[in-house]
């Protein structure tokens, strides 16, 4: 009996021992999670993207973002890496390991090549997503014919090329072929997958006929080529014809080829006859505008002094000695628009209606100079509406147009002269003030290049500058020393609405802040608005906001700038949660880099400072104020991250990479 168990037993090894020998070996397959590791990191040095974040100090893959363990086999099972960033091409090598893959997400990178032969030897694959990357080459069926469980295969929007041989019929399970917009070309063949649900090979070189056993399918599937013959509304020529759609050919045709001579040009003259009326009606609707213009406000680019939006009433005046170009004061005020410096004549609050500059003011102009300017609206805010205003000279400024000024005329003045006293290189510079009953104006320099707003949300198309580490911890670190400015002793006010939209840029990208100082002459609505995403909790009066709830405000711009998603954006609407918060849940799961945005990721040298840039936003927008660093500390933080990644040459991209994404 011991005999027998001992032969049983030893034979059972000898099995096992064959199996591995002569199986797996020969096919360069090891069975453990060292070699599925191993291949990940290999994927990881031919791809970056977000996969230079994984913690590879983790021995165990398993915890990898993207990667998933069946524990039963302790073997790699699924790879999901979509829109990550990932570069280049696969090579041969890797796949050949992964073979307890069922699934490859691979899709919306930037992966460029042919697919690696040794794909094939993921024999257990199901699902096999790689759309919207940048393959090319032929999709080898033959090849991957040992792939005989894919259910869903998924080739969209990548630049395969060749034929689509028949050999597709071997995935016996397939539901999902998607193999719209490449470049494959020949005659679609009979494809007879008993299960197939979806299929697509829209926009790709494809010629012939629609094969019949196809026909079912919905029309869409097959548009963007030059096929032809049922679903499609083309007709195939007589030798093209398939089986199924033969016997409509000649009503078809009848239809196509019927119309007489009488009617077409029945139809040329009636065209003809139409155009004529159409541009008559374009010629009579062009002169009503013209002559309207002449006679109303211009809503596009206009005078400054007939600026009008959304229903103000412009600033030109209708009242008392409402000439053409004064505002609606009296008419001694128009005789008074002299310029004149701060300080000069700036304690006669009831005579002063002049455009009054402050000291630093280099450039200075007159308010008829202003009010001849052509005015652009800029936007519309909490404070009023913005212009833009070119002076004949050429120079611009930036003109905002104060509305519910709540405090007396000799207070607006004090803390006007109060902000315009204050002087900062990351302040907007704010060059004179025009106050009078019916108008309170605030004259700033223009900053050319926008709003941080716009440029992160913004047109994101060709010819921008890419928005780099340099660039964005540069604008970090000019919003943190200007908002220093403001909180410093001898100043000490808060700002009370930082946000994206209020950081301005300079040619060179300096940051500038903006409408600093004004909380404290309009009456702010006490109710919630727009910024709420960028409010810290504890704020229920923005009229009454401290310097933490500033710090919790920058908190969330250094996320804005991180990320690259606005604070308000959909994911307040689609889950709830608000930028910081779905920052620090992410961050606590360990996949940080899931955070940055992809345009950052293009940067490898500078990971460690991105992530400590990420964790001093998390601790400005900390949820109790006292736990929340002061604007000074987070300035010196700022500072000391930039000189590390300075002092590595800065943020060098990988040429490669940045051709790529261009
Ligand atoms: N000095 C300036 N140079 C260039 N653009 C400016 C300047 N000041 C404001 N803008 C732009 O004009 C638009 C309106 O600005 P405004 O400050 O009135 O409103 P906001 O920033 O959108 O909101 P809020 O008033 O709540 O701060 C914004 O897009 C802003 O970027």
């Amino acid at each position: 009996m011991g005999v027998c168990v001992h032969i049983r037993s030893v034979t059972a090894t000898m099995a096992l021992v064959f199996f591995h020998i002569f199986l797996l070996l020969p096919a360069g397959i090891t069975t453990d999670l060292t070699s599925d590791r191993a291949a990940l990191l290999s994927l990881r040095s031919a791809v970056g993207g977000r996969t230079l974040f994984w913690t590879t100090t983790q021995q165990n893959p398993c915890n990898w973002a993207g990667v998933q363990c069946d524990n039963a086999v302790n073997r790699v099972t699924a790879l999901h890496l979509p829109g990550v960033s990932l570069s280049g091409q696969l090579p041969v090598g890797i796949f050949g390991n992964l073979t307890h893959l069922r699934t490859l997400s691979l899709r919306f990178n930037l992966l460029s090549g042919p697919l690696p032969s040794d794909l094939a030897s993921c024999v257990d694959l199901r699902n096999l997503y790689l759309q919207g990357n940048r393959f090319s080459g032929e999709f080898p069926v033959s090849f991957f014919t040992s792939l005989r469980d894919l259910v869903r295969l998924n080739l969209a929007g990548n630049n395969f090329s060749g034929e689509i041989s028949t050999g597709f019929n071997n995935f016996t399970r397939l539901r999902t072929l998607f193999l719209e917009n490449n470049r494959f070309s020949g005659a679609l063949p009979e494809l007879n997958i008993p299960k197939l649900e979806q299929f697509n090979v829209s926009f790709n070189n494809l010629s012939g006929p629609v094969p019949r056993i196809l026909q079912s399918k919905p029309k869409e599937s097959f548009v963007g080529n030059s096929l032809c013959g049922s679903p499609l509304e083309e007709i195939c020529p007589k030798k093209d014809v398939p089986p199924a759609v033969s016997v409509d050919l000649p009503e078809n045709r009848k239809k196509k080829d019927g119309l007489s001579g009488g009617a077409i040009a029945g139809i040329v003259i009636g065209s003809v006859l139409g155009f004529i009326v159409l541009l008559l009606l374009v010629y009579i609707l062009c002169r009503r505008r013209t002559t309207k213009k002449t006679s109303s406000v211009d809503i596009g680019v206009t005078k400054l002094a007939n600026a009008d939006v959304d229903g103000e009433k412009p600033l030109t005046g209708s009242g008392a000695g409402g000439g053409s170009n004064g505002f609606s004061v009296a008419a001694a005020a128009a005789a008074a628009m002299t310029t004149t410096a701060s300080g000069a004549g700036g304690g006669d609050v009831s005579g002063n209606k002049k455009l009054v500059f402050f000291r630093n003011s280099s450039v200075i102009f007159d308010l008829e100079d202003l009010l001849r300017a052509s005015a652009e609206v800029l936007g519309k805010g909490t404070f009023g509406t913005a212009y833009k205003a070119v002076l004949e000279a050429g120079m611009m400024v930036a003109v905002k147009r104060l509305k519910d000024v709540t405090v007396s005329e000799s207070e607006f003045r004090e803390k006007i002269e109060f902000v315009g006293a204050m002087d900062h290189e990351n302040l907007v510079p704010l060059r004179a003030y025009y106050y009078s009953k019916e108008e309170k104006l605030l004259v700033y320099d223009y900053m050319p290049m926008g709003s941080l707003s716009a440029l992160l949300h913004g047109n994101k198309g060709g010819g921008r500058t890419p928005l780099n580490w340099e660039i964005r911890s540069a604008i970090a670190l000019g919003a943190a020393r200007g908002i220093e400015y403001l909180h410093s002793h001898g100043h000490d006010v808060s700002h009370g609405n930082i946000k994206s939209s209020n950081i301005l840029l300079s040619k060179s990208h300096e940051a500038r802040i903006s409408d600093f100082g004004l909380a404290h002459l309009v009456g702010l609505p006490s109710t919630p608005n727009r910024v709420a995403g960028y409010r810290a909790p504890e704020v229920t009066d923005p009229r009454r906001v401290s310097q933490k709830a500033d710090v919790y405000s920058f908190g969330v711009l250094l996320l804005e700038l991180l990320t690259g998603k606005a604070p308000t954006h959909a994911l307040l609407n689609e889950e709830g949660v608000d930028l910081p918060r779905w920052v620090q849940s992410t961050v606590k799961e360990e996949w940080t880099s899931e955070v940055f945005d992809l345009e950052l990721l293009r940067y490898q040298n500078v990971e460690e400072e991105m992530v400590q840039l990420l964790q001093l936003a998390i601790d400005c927008a900390a949820q109790y104020p006292d736990n929340r660093p002061t604007m000074a500390e987070a300035t010196v933080r700022i500072e000391e991250l930039r000189r590390v990644s300075l002092s590595k040459g800065g943020s060098n991209p990988d040429p490669d990479r940045v051709h790529e994404s261009d």
